[in-house]
């Protein structure tokens, strides 16, 4: 990604690109003005909380919904226009399907293929073989569903998503119920469909699991995308701070303001120690470090001061006569980052 300016950013083939996507529910806007860029081969997360408008996102790429205002290409093709060439190339795990219990897994990818119109009879057993395959569920093809756990319905699921050759994989919340073993066995699988060079857009409202199996990510929240890119531009993006402890917080942040940094008082006291404030300051990003593809929509967008070193910050102080007590410089995490974008807490998993 290092040689990528705007103009490469443009270059860039994307699997699923949106325009000022929106839904609208009544009065509520589900999915708010939403400009997605998935390139193509990532391994993208649509990460949110419940109820930001990342289903309802996904049902609309899928043809399922139809939106109220925007564009929508999937796989280079406009949509829902191209719907019937698109489909037939994206495999999609929604809301997990509906399986028969009594049948074995087998024969339910059996009825579901042959239920597909685009579902071609003389290759099926094949295709079902190598599915079950793909998944890790050929010792299992003949059980009945209704012995499957949990982990295993899903990666049948994800089985029936690749019935055919698919250059694009959208998996709604995949991990969604699962036991942690499930959850290990869905996340290694979804790992190795990209590997085989689909993209895989896979949305979760767990930010450690976007972590783990993703190259890319945007951010919803309250049906807006506030923010996408690959990881380490989420994370670089993310600004370094400087953290001051003080009896004199009212000089400091004059001297701090006179460099042209905004600070704030810890909000809770539990950071302060005995009569010291704790002030906290965004240092400005190092110029080469915002990349263009970490777009931002929300917040951060301020030019802010120029390069301000650490240590001219610290000297800045004493000579003003701040009495310096504790000083560091931290790096703002991606879910302190997500929290601050989200206005939410992640559920934290292993
Ligand atoms: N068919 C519908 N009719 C009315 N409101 C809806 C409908 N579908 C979704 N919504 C609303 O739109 C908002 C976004 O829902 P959506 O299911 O897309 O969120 P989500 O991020 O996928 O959440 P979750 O992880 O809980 O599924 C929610 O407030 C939801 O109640």
């Amino acid at each position: 990604m290092s040689a990528a300016g705007p103009a490469a950013e443009l270059r860039t083939e994307l699997s699923i690109e949106t325009r000022g996507l929106t839904k609208r529910f009544g009065h509520q806007l589900a999915v708010d003005d939403v400009d997605l860029a998935v390139p193509k081969g990532a391994v993208f997360g649509f990460l949110g909380p419940n109820g930001s408008g990342k289903t309802t996102t996904i049902r609309l790429l899928l043809g399922l919904a139809s939106a109220t205002g925007g564009s929508m290409r999937v796989l280079g093709e406009e949509m829902p226009g191209k719907l019937n060439d698109v489909l037939p190339r994206v495999g999609a795990l929604v809301e997990g399907p509906a399986f028969y219990p009594f049948l074995s897994g087998a024969a339910n990818l059996h009825r579901m293929d042959a239920a597909d119109p685009y579902g071609v009879a003389a290759t099926r057993r094949a295709r079902i073989q190598s599915a079950l395959d793909r998944v890790g569920l050929t010792h299992a093809a003949d059980k009945k569903v209704r012995a499957y756990s949990l982990g295993m319905k899903q990666r049948l699921g994800i089985a029936n998503a690749l019935l055919a050759p698919r250059d694009l994989l959208v998996l709604d919340e995949p991990t969604n119920g699962l036991d942690p073993q499930g959850t290990r066995e869905v996340r290694s699988l979804v790992r190795s469909l990209a590997a085989d060079g689909a993209t895989v857009f896979v949305s979760s409202h767990l930010l450690a699991e976007v972590e783990q199996i993703c190259t890319h990510a945007a951010i919803m929240s309250a049906g807006r995308l506030v923010a996408q890119g690959t990881l380490a531009e989420l994370r670089r993006a993310g600004q370094a701070r400087i953290r001051v402890l003080t009896p004199d917080p009212g000089t400091a942040a004059h001297v701090l303001a006179g460099l042209g940094l905004t600070a704030t008082v810890s909000p809770d006291g539990a950071a302060s120690a005995g009569p010291d404030a704790v002030l906290f300051a965004p240092l400005p990003a190092p110029a080469a470090a915002p990349a263009p593809a970490a777009r931002e929509t929300a917040g951060a967008a301020d030019a802010g001061p120029q390069d301000v070193e650490p240590e001219a910050v610290v000297a800045a102080l004493v000579a003003a006569g701040v009495r310096v007590r504790g000083f560091a410089t931290e790096q703002v995490s991606l879910e302190d980052r997500f929290v601050a974008l989200t206005g939410e807490g992640f559920d934290v998993v292993q």
